[in-house]
């Protein structure tokens, strides 16, 4: 178990909603510096005046240039990397730009933070990863098996790399539920792709604490998926509605958008036979076998048990009035309500 008290931690894409958050949960927790590694200034310069933290240092750089990566990695014990090309619809239109960022930028954090020093380095994954039919989460896949080549090709490295995979966050910025939000305060129809599309929900919250968990108990290569519930978009858009006193909403359906699937997967059915159940979480080892396959034949390593993918078709399915008891956990929602705590 790895202590994060004390520690120094590095974020990249540390302005992002995903870096912020948890760099402030890192503050809470005692750690004695944070690094935000990203290539906005204002967005740097917003996040500076909203902490007012002395333990807060920022970096400009770009994960694709590794020389701009290396000073935020001076002296740091654990690095969260979460910069990323994440929106699915832009990085179907410049997939190499995906690449770049999400698998070249990747290598260069994994590369750079191992040659510094660095205990523990936890990547971001997306459950778009799994069986990938978009850019996006093609880039996201060959950033986990940069990941975990890593783990495989360096057994005497210092640096445990570990991964977390996630489904939709909710509220995350332009993502569907801020969008329905608006949509019915301007009074507009709420557009819906397909009705029946369903998404894992999560909160930020938990995504926290799924990157936490990593930190303290990863082994070199694991992967870390937490359990979530699924609910599909009409039934996401009928809550929100609900929650801002709307229980019959105009809805309009507009069609699948590129690069979408109907439902989602968080672990293949390959990843399942091998994965252990820890309750809240997943937990997916590294297959850390050499290319020298003949090795372990004679082992018998083959351990194949059928079994399903774990989807948001085949999670536990939300309704809309539990859909609502999650969405009023959200601190966004509790603001907009006026019950903010
Ligand atoms: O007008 C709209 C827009 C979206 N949707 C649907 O709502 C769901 C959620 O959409 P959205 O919030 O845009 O998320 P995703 O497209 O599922 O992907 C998001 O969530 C991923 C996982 O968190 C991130 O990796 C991506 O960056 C982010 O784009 C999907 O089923 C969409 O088809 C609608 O019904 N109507």
């Amino acid at each position: 178990m790895q202590a994060l008290d004390g520690s120094v931690v590095a974020i990249t894409g540390g302005t992002g909603s995903f870096g912020s958050t948890m760099a402030g949960h890192l503050l809470g927790r005692g750690v004695r510096q944070v690094n935000i590694l990203s290539r906005d200034e204002a967005k740097q310069d917003d996040m500076r005046r909203r902490f007012t933290d002395e333990r807060l240092r920022f970096f400009l750089g770009d994960v694709r240039d590794a020389a701009s990566v290396s000073p935020a990695m001076r002296d740091v014990d654990f690095v969260f990397h979460a910069a990323a090309l994440k929106q699915v619809p832009s990085c179907e239109f410049f997939p190499h730009q995906a690449v770049l960022t999400n698998v070249t930028g990747s290598d260069n954090v994994i590369r750079e933070a191992a040659r510094a020093g660095v205990r523990s380095l936890v990547c971001l994954s997306t459950d778009k990863a799994v069986y990938p039919v978009n850019a996006m989460g093609m880039s996201k896949a060959l950033m986990e098996k940069t990941a975990q080549a890593f783990a495989r090709n360096y057994p005497e490295s210092e640096m445990t790399v570990s991964i977390t995979r996630y489904g939709n966050v909710m509220y995350s910025r332009g993502s569907v539920i801020p969008m329905f939000v608006k949509q019915i305060q301007s009074g507009q129809p709420l557009t819906l792709t397909e009705p029946k599309m369903t998404r894992f929900l999560m909160s930020l919250a938990d995504s926290v604490d799924l990157v936490d968990h990593a930190f303290t108990h990863a082994q070199p290569g694991d992967l870390f998926i937490k359990k979530a519930p699924a609910s599909t978009v009409e039934v996401l858009a009928r809550a929100v509605a609900s929650l801002l006193g709307d229980e019959d909403p105009d809805l309009r359906v507009i069609g699948i958008r590129h690069g979408e699937k109907m439902h989602e997967t968080l672990l293949s059915s390959e990843e399942i036979v091998k994965a252990s159940d820890e309750g809240d979480y997943f937990r997916v080892p590294l297959d850390a076998r050499s290319l020298q396959y003949e090795l372990y034949f004679e082992e018998g390593e083959t351990r194949i048990s059928r079994s399903d993918d774990y989807t948001s078709a085949n999670t536990r399915q939300l309704t809309v009035e539990d859909t609502k008891e999650l969405l009023l956990q959200l601190p966004e929602v509790q603001a907009l309500l006026g019950q903010a705590t």
